[in-house]
């Protein structure tokens, strides 16, 4: 068997939504199709992956260096020992041939794209349901059956008033979430008073509340936040400051016990080693964030878990980023603590598969091989139509 041809397009997914750092007006985001010669259900197996949100495409790294390098490859050095399926291992080193270590930008958003889809082929190769596979393979065949989810939104937009922001978590409420998480720093900290306050009277207990401040405070605000939120009892606390800033984050830890969450910037190992080295965080009760799309995808996932057991840290408290179906399917395959959901914003790329509700904050994974792509029909319409593989 063989990767026949690499497709990759832009797709838009701008809005006029905003957090603290950015607006998402010119939002874009790569989708790849790795189209393989092997046939089932008469037709060929194609993988399909996508940047998941805040990064733009990588459509110049993926045409330029990653896609030819890879199909440059002998194709049977792409393949596992039984010759019979891809290897996301052996793919992730030939797409990382001549690449320096360190500084990793943003081609790990290009890797992490392309791997997402060796992920679903190599499932639908195998014909089960990724989360499956992955447990099978990596946890004694023991997989989560429904994953934690938590409605993430909250964001600041022209004319939103404390009545649509009410409305808003309610309607997530009504869906069957029950812990929802609304944008920070985007206004003064009085202001973001009011509208937790706001919150809080649909949400009832604090402790169904995160707040994001996307990486926009200094220490001294962020510290202030802090003192603030302390009362309230919040779930968490998220990106209080800028990302790559360990020792502000470890600072914060001396002004707040309170659990606090960060990572969905950070896109390596190494970068997550440093955090949890350097950034104060408390395995017993902090939540780590990485998004395997954004960070060179599940083969360094993979290494992260690694290197978080051997600090002590269990992967229940890593919930990732990104609301999307290949971060659930690595929460109930490799037992993460839950995954993100955004059951508004960034649409079709985000939310699970049709049908399948949210239940008591829990949502269950569909049973097609795969990352599931095809059981959500808009985002699977969405992908064929611009990669032009139906
Ligand atoms: O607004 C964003 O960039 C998304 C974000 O931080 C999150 O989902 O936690
Ligand atoms: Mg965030």
């Amino acid at each position: 068997m063989r990767i026949v041809e690499i497709r990759e397009q832009t797709a838009g997914i701008k809005s006029d939504i905003a957090n603290a750092f950015i607006d998402f007006s010119q939002m874009t985001c790569s989708v790849v199709a790795v189209v393989t010669d092997v046939v089932r259900d008469g037709k060929p197996v194609i993988g399909y992956g996508f940047n998941s949100n805040g990064r733009y495409a990588a459509g110049g790294l993926l045409r330029e260096r990653f896609i030819p390098r890879l199909m440059s490859a002998a194709p049977d050095s792409l393949l596992d020992d039984t010759g019979d399926n891809l290897d996301p291992f052996r793919i992730w080193t030939r797409l990382m041939t001549n690449e320096k270590p360190g500084g990793h930008g943003e081609r790990s958003v290009a890797v992490g794209t392309i791997d997402m889809a060796v992920w679903d082929a190599v499932a639908k190769i195998a014909g089960v349901p990724l989360y499956r596979l992955l447990a099978d393979r990596f946890r004694g065949g023991v997989a989560d059956d429904s994953v934690w989810v938590y409605a993430a939104g909250g964001y600041y937009y022209p004319g939103k008033d404390l009545k649509a922001l009410q409305d808003e978590m309610r309607s997530y409420r009504d869906r069957g979430y029950r812990v929802v998480k609304m944008k920070i720093g985007g206004a003064p900290l009085e202001e973001d008073l009011r509208r937790i306050d706001a919150v809080l009277e649909i949400v009832g207990s604090a402790g169904n509340l995160c707040v994001d401040a996307n990486g926009r405070f200094d220490l001294d605000t962020a510290i202030a936040y802090a003192e603030a939120l302390k009362p309230y009892g919040l779930f968490w606390y998220e990106e209080a400051g800028d990302p790559l800033d360990y020792a502000l984050q470890a600072e914060l830890a001396r002004h707040y016990d309170r659990p606090m969450a960060t990572g969905e910037n950070l896109f390596s190992h190494q970068d997550a080693r440093n955090l949890v080295r350097h950034g104060g965080m408390r395995p017993d009760r902090d939540w780590l964030q990485f998004d395997c799309a954004l960070s060179y995808g599940l083969v360094e996932y993979m290494r992260t878990l690694d290197m978080l057991r051997e600090n002590g840290w269990s992967s229940r408290r890593v919930v990732p980023h990104g609301g999307h179906q290949m971060s659930l399917n690595i929460a109930a395959g490799l037992h993460l603590g839950g995954n993100e959901s955004y059951p508004d914003v960034f649409k079709p790329f985000c939310g699970f598969a049709d049908g399948i509700a949210v239940e008591d904050g829990r949502v269950r994974l569909p049973t097609l091989p795969g990352v599931g792509f095809e059981a959500k029909s808009e985002l699977f319409t969405t992908m064929t139509t611009l990669l032009e593989t139906l």
